[in-house]
């Protein structure tokens, strides 16, 4: 049976106080109890929008549980605040950040320790599309930022082609599906059939309500990661209807 679909929102650095009106019109929509809704706003906003209705998470952990690391936040502070997941390896903290693989894991165990869902994105840059290197970068990305102890509740994989990150071009249907099967069947191979399977695979890269159901019917395709259309209510509230 496939997983229960997640539609997870992620705000980035957008959402100052104004924004608790995207949550707040969600939360009145009574949304669809078939469906697990995330939203991952700035961490400024972690505490004042927990407990409302909808899940809320970070986008952002790192790996110690506290000490002298100037600006950062633990895990256990984002579980404090009220989240129930945190996005790790997103591939703008890759980029503006230098976060590597390794780190990636180390963030994913942190998550694990505060007992938080990691949301591990990974994804080729166009470069490695055009080379044909897409499985070969994802494969490595999985391999490096998904440790052991991965389970089919303490885990969530987002793809996320870098090129199709705020552009609004998205990959073909087939390409979606060609890297999605290959995530689980990764997964399979690496942690066998039964974590495996119950581990949602989430994409993301443009996905707006008008190609939200498409690629919701691509096998494999658990949910999606979304980024500026999750900013509009209207719009988040017609992705989420397309997935139940
Ligand atoms: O985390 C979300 C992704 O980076 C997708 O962002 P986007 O929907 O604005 O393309």
């Amino acid at each position: 049976m496939a997983p229960r679909k997640l539609i997870a929102g992620n705000w980035k650095m957008h959402g100052r106080a104004s924004s608790l009106a995207v949550l707040e019109t969600l939360v009145d929509k009574h949304l669809d109890p078939a469906c697990d809704v995330l939203v991952c706003p700035p961490a400024t906003l972690i505490a004042r929008l927990a407990g409302r209705g909808v899940d809320i998470g970070g986008q952002d952990c790192h790996w110690e549980e506290l000490g002298a690391h100037t600006g950062d936040i633990a895990a256990e502070m984002l579980a404090d605040a009220g989240a129930k997941a945190v996005i790790l390896g997103h591939s703008e903290r890759r980029a503006d950040h230098g976060e590597t693989d390794a780190m990636v894991a180390r963030k994913t165990l942190a998550a694990w320790r505060a007992g938080l869902v990691a949301v591990v994105c990974v994804g080729e840059t166009e470069a490695e599309r055009d080379a044909g290197q897409t499985l070969a970068s994802i494969a490595a990305q999985l391999a490096g930022s998904i440790p052991e102890e991965a389970t089919a509740e303490n885990l969530v994989i987002a793809y996320e082609p870098v090129w199709a990150i705020g552009t609004g071009r998205t990959p073909t249907l087939a390409q979606i599906g060609e890297v999605h099967d290959f995530i689980r069947e990764s997964l399979e191979t690496r942690f066998g059939n039964g974590a495996a399977r119950g581990i949602r695979l989430l994409y993301g890269g443009s996905v707006k309500p008008g190609n939200a159901a498409e690629i919701f019917g691509v096998d494999n395709v658990d949910g999606a990661l979304v980024g500026g259309a999750s900013l509009k209510a209207e719009d988040f509230g017609a992705i989420i209807a397309a997935a139940v």
